[in-house]
């Protein structure tokens, strides 16, 4: 994608929890949305800042992954989950941002798996993460056969759709709540800077010092923690 100076640079969030904890950082680095985008019944998507010269769109956490990936936003704020998963070649991320730290784990019902989902060299696992799933038990010469959700995995188990699921956990309350453990964690999760590869390179003069300021500001957040 051509340098395109004249026009906003766009900077993708997604519209979940990572949100609360990427504003400060955001405003620290001189991103600060126009104040309708805290307002919870504004339906737009797309919010000027006060900086001018950048805009923001506020899209599910997926979605930031391939806003970024095609160039359509330049940088955004996604998990590193997200970035895992769909593993696209044109996706930088330069910088942990310190924020958003959970995990990417394997559950099962407390009291076991079902007998009829009980295979070694081959399970069903509920998941949002087939890629990073079936990676995974493939190292371990396990065959997954992952059946794809977008939410509420850990009705999974008890409902027959799959003896285990994988999903993200942090408390571990959600698991405990619908009866099930923890068996194994796959990867540990944080949120990251995201930047289009070719626009790093067109847009240096912008995209390079917005690097700049996001590492500075986690550094210092690290150095303090
Ligand atoms: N329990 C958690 N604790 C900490 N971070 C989490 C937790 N759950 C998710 N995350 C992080 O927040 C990101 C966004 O999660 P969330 O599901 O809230 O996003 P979303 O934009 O509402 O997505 P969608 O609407 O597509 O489900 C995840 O990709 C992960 O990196
Ligand atoms: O270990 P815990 O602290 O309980 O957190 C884990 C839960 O958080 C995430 O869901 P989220 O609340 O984002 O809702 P979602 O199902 O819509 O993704 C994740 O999918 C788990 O369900």
């Amino acid at each position: 994608m051509s340098e395109t100076r004249n026009q906003p640079l766009t900077f993708a969030v997604p519209k979940g929890r990572i949100l609360d904890e990427a504003l400060p950082l955001m405003a620290r680095a001189g991103i600060v949305p126009e104040a309708g985008f805290h307002d919870k019944k504004n339906r737009s998507l797309s919010f000027a800042c006060e900086d001018t010269s950048i805009r923001i769109i506020r899209v599910r956490a997926f979605d930031v992954a391939t806003f970024v990936a095609h160039g359509a936003a330049q940088a955004g704020i996604v998990g590193s989950d997200v970035i895992e998963e769909f593993d696209y070649p044109d996706l930088y991320a330069p910088v942990d941002l310190g924020i958003g730290h959970c995990r990417l784990s394997i559950a099962e019902p407390k009291d076991g798996v079902a007998e009829e989902q009980r295979g070694t060299s081959h399970m069903r696992v509920a998941t949002k993460y087939p890629n990073i799933t079936r990676r995974w038990f493939e190292a371990r010469g396990v065959q997954a056969e992952c059946v794809k959700l977008n939410g509420a995995m850990e009705l999974a188990p008890s409902l027959g759709l799959a003896g285990r699921i994988v999903d993200l956990v942090s408390t571990g309350t959600t698991l405990r709540e619908n009866g099930l453990v923890e068996t194994a964690r796959l990867v540990d999760v944080s949120a990251r800077l995201i930047v289009n590869r070719a626009a790093f390179k067109t847009d240096a003069t912008r995209l390079g010092p917005l690097v700049e300021k996001f590492r500075a500001l986690s550094t210092a957040t690290a150095e303090a923690a």
